[in-house]
């Protein structure tokens, strides 16, 4: 049985973005503890990819707080927030596609460079060490996901599943503590779903955290410690799989949607 410990890693408070008229997130408030998989749940456009986007640093204009191992990070860049320990995977696979896939990954390893512009045009030996230990660090990654033997293959001639992996190998390379996954399951067939869980289970066995933000149900039930869900920008419901799967308001959410797309 797996223990979470009683620590909060991150905490969002009153988190609002607006797009012109629109409350993409209106007033959220959620909180994740170290060692949890917390699942992000709601309908189409109900503001999931925003909140990972506040909580990345991609927009720098909103309302609330994002508490990150207890200092405020909201205002914060993209790679300030990625060197305090967040890394995220997007909806869309953003791989370097043209690339190997150990490259891929080492791309995540130059969050936490300590060399300085002159070592690196003479490539000096401290260059050259530090180049070193990150290609290992690179290597024992894609090791612990089973892609070292495909480390040599551009990233493009691999499959789906195991892009997927890549993406999460490139964060967990930046030395993050939690990892953000928007929908890792989308196009994948149930068998690599299966395998998908089980890796992000592997995961949190190995000190990660994981919010995530998932429409595959059966994902999303098997994986999370609590999940939260979101509607129309606002959070309706929180609670553990069981009760968000028998909650009214919740189920009606889905539904109103299911029959906007019928209709
Ligand atoms: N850059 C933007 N400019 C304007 N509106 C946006 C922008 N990004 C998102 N929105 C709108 O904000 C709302 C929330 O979008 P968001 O992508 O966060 O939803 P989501 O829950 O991730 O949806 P999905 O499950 O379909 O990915 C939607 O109405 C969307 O159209």
């Amino acid at each position: 049985m797996k223990t979470v410990e009683n620590k909060t890693l991150l905490e969002v408070k009153n988190l609002s973005m607006n797009f012109g008229g629109l409350k993409a997130v209106d007033d959220v408030n959620f909180v994740v503890k170290k060692g949890e998989i917390i699942s992000i749940i709601g309908p189409n456009g109900a503001g999931k990819t925003t909140i990972f986007n506040l909580l990345t640093g991609i927009y720098s204009d909103f309302g609330g707080k994002i508490i990150f191992e207890g200092r405020e990070i909201q205002g914060k860049t993209p790679q300030e927030i990625v060197m305090a320990g967040i890394a995220r995977t997007f909806q869309n696979i953003r791989l370097f596609k043209e690339m190997r896939v150990i490259e891929n990954v080492l791309t995540g390893t130059h969050t936490n460079t300590h060399y300085n512009f002159l070592d690196l045009i003479f490539r000096t030996r401290k260059f050259r060490k530090i180049e070193a230990e990150k290609t290992q660090k690179a290597i024992d990654i894609l090791d612990s996901i089973g892609l070292k033997d495909k480390m040599s293959d551009y990233s493009v001639n691999l499959p789906y599943g195991d892009q997927r992996k890549l993406e999460i190998a490139r964060a967990i390379a930046t030395n993050a503590k939690i990892i953000l996954l928007d929908e890792p399951a989308a196009g994948m067939n149930p068998q690599e779903s299966e395998y998908l869980l089980d890796f992000i289970k592997s995961l949190v066995g190995r000190g990660y955290t994981i919010l995530l933000i998932e429409h595959d149900m059966s994902v999303v039930m098997n994986i999370s410690d609590r999940i939260y869900v979101i509607d129309h920008g606002k959070k309706i419901a929180e609670g553990l799989p069981t009760e968000i799967a028998n909650n009214k308001q919740v189920i009606e959410a889905y539904l109103g949607k299911e029959e906007e797309d019928v209709a």
